[in-house]
């Protein structure tokens, strides 16, 4: 019965493929040759309309009377496949497994280290994804040490030279260039430049920017409204397109149309790429004629050449007096053209914007998601912070000095890059030997700083620590962490986030608009699944039941 039951919660295969090999009718589809079909073992087999309510839950007593008892004779439990391609190998493991089992219940009792943290991953088998908190893992020939004291963190984050970013395979030098992957002298020059775009004052100018977005996100959210109570969304891809408005807006102010095509090759680019990385690296794979290459080539090409134009007239605009700089491109130019010593080259500028890019959007969009999903979940928070922005701004436009203020919002937010930050793990490279703690890292060692287990390790955030209580943050986060860097959604020190406040700016103003006009709540089709692929996002998409208030 355990065994039957964890098979139906971790399935061994997320899902099992088939390709259509002529045409065919299945249901009420029409299937075309060629077709893949994926059948997700781990949806139908957590589904509640097959399982019941508890679906979800380790409930072993569901095979008490067998599996066509639990499964009232349906196809719901297939972790071994079904019919005659079933597994050959089902009573062997089977049997092994029970040998297993039986030989560890005779010799032990054993439970949850506080250093586990439960985060099923699919690589083909589905498999805890971290090791303890002192380890280290082979990234084939290179040990990565995973570092989770806080004093320790600080010391990585604090110490750029001997800890510095580990370097990009090649395939993503095309796609992410710029201040993120530089060292040294380089780093400093280009931050020091890009530096004034993001203060405070200038992003004041982008606000209306902000809202325009959010308005026609809320309008369109509306419209599928207009008939009904309520509708049912995924909310991903609208966030997803709101955050690629603010930065394609932001980033290119009038000339957002040009930018945002720019944005749509990136997009290409990145998905031709990603596919070329999941491939076997062959050295110089770009120089292949493959026709992946060939449009990589093309993309890259017209790229550079469109930002390559509107940098110059730009430049040029501004020389004359003749432009306005309140959009990044715009300040990024000022501020390159103040710059007496060094300044960057058409080039530079170009490697940056494309790096505003993908840095700026999908991070904010997932911040977005998670925190939709979150107050779903939490009515009586999403209550609390409705009540906060209706008390700031009533049903008027939030302005920049109000969404400063948003006490509850930001507590949220806080809380849901704790919980959700956008990536799993910082790494960087040991660039000489250095001593960290009682550790001597030879020059080459890796280093990962785990933010999704640091962040929730009760031994730093208390018992409650995988649970969402964004009260931890009502007197900040000097407080909430007692001083300790427990805490780094954006990074820590001198590399910290650039696009933190424009993106914490962005995702007030969402939150507030949102709120000023839908009530949300999970809809039972919604899944909780986390997954990351670079950034953490609901692998089955963010469905929710919006309501107009
Ligand atoms: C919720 C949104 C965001 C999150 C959580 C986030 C997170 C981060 C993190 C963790 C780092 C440091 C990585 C490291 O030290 O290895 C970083 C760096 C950076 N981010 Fe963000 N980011 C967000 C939004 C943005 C936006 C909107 C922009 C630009 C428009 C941006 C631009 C950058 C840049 C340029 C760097 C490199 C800084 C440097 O190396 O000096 N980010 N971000």
């Amino acid at each position: 019965m355990i065994l039957y039951e964890v098979l139906t919660l971790y399935a061994v295969a997320i899902a099992l493929n088939r390709t259509v090999g002529e045409e065919t009718r299945l249901g009420h589809l029409i299937l075309p040759a060629g077709v893949q079909l994926a059948l997700p073992t781990i949806l139908a087999q957590q589904d509640p309309e097959l399982w019941g309510n508890d679906a979800t839950e380790l409930k072993p007593e569901r095979f008490c009377e067998g599996v066509s008892k639990a499964t009232k004779n349906q196809v719901s439990f297939f972790p071994f496949g079904r019919g005659p391609r079933i597994c050959i190998g089902q009573n062997f493991a089977l049997l092994e497994a029970k040998m297993a089992v039986a030989i560890i219940f005779q010799r032990f009792s054993f439970h949850l280290s506080p250093s586990y943290s439960h985060a099923p991953r699919s690589v083909i088998t589905i498999q805890p994804e971290h090791g303890g908190k002192n380890s280290f893992i082979w990234i084939g020939p290179i040990p990565r040490v995973n570092i989770t004291n806080p004093v320790h963190i600080k010391e990585v984050f604090t110490k750029i030279n001997e800890f510095q970013k580990v370097k990009m395979l090649p395939q993503f030098n095309v796609l992410i260039p710029g201040l993120v992957s530089y060292e040294g002298d380089k780093w400093a020059k280009h931050r020091k430049i890009i530096n004034p775009a993001f203060h405070q004052e200038k992003l004041k100018l982008m606000l209306p920017v902000f809202y325009q977005c959010c308005n026609e996100m809320i309008e369109k959210w509306e419209k599928l409204i207009t008939t009904k109570e309520s509708c049912e969304l995924d909310v991903c891809s609208y966030l997803q397109n709101l955050s690629r408005d603010c930065i394609s807006r932001a980033a290119f102010g009038s000339n957002h149309e040009q930018g945002k095509r720019i944005f749509q090759l990136l997009k290409e680019l990145s998905i031709l790429i990603m596919q070329a990385a999941q491939t076997v690296y062959i050295p110089g794979w770009r120089f292949l004629p493959t026709k992946a290459n060939q449009r990589i080539k093309e993309i890259d090409r017209e790229i550079q050449a469109s930002l390559k134009s509107m940098i110059s007239k730009r430049e040029n605009a501004m020389k004359a007096r003749e432009a306005t700089n309140d959009d990044l491109l715009g300040l990024l130019i000022e501020s390159n053209l103040r710059e007496t010593k060094e300044r960057l080259s058409i080039q530079d500028v170009i490697d940056e914007c494309k790096l505003f890019y993908f840095a700026g959007q999908e991070t904010t969009s997932v911040l977005l998601v998670w925190t939709m999903i979150l107050l779903s979940k939490y009515p009586h928070w999403q209550a609390q912070a409705r009540e906060e922005v209706l008390q700031v701004f009533g049903g008027k436009k939030p302005e920049f000095d109000g969404l400063n203020h948003l006490k509850v919002v930001t507590m949220i937010l806080y809380e849901v890059l704790r919980l959700y930050p956008v990536g799993i793990a910082f790494t960087r490279t040991v660039s000489e030997e250095t001593r960290l703690g009682d550790l001597i890292l030879p020059a080459g060692v890796q280093i990962a700083l785990p933010i999704i287990l640091v962040q929730q390790d009760p031994e730093l955030w208390g018992k409650d620590a995988a649970e969402f209580k964004p009260e931890r943050f009502c007197e900040g986060v000097s407080k909430a962490t007692k001083n300790q860097v427990s805490f780094f959604p954006f990074g820590w020190g001198h590399r910290i986030c650039i696009g933190q406040n424009f993106a914490l700016l962005e995702a007030k103003m969402a939150v507030a608009i949102i709120l000023q006009h839908f009530s949300f709540q999970l809809s039972p089709s919604y899944s909780h699944a986390p997954h990351s692929i670079i950034t953490i996002q609901p692998e089955h998409g963010a469905q929710l039941i919006l309501r107009k208030l």
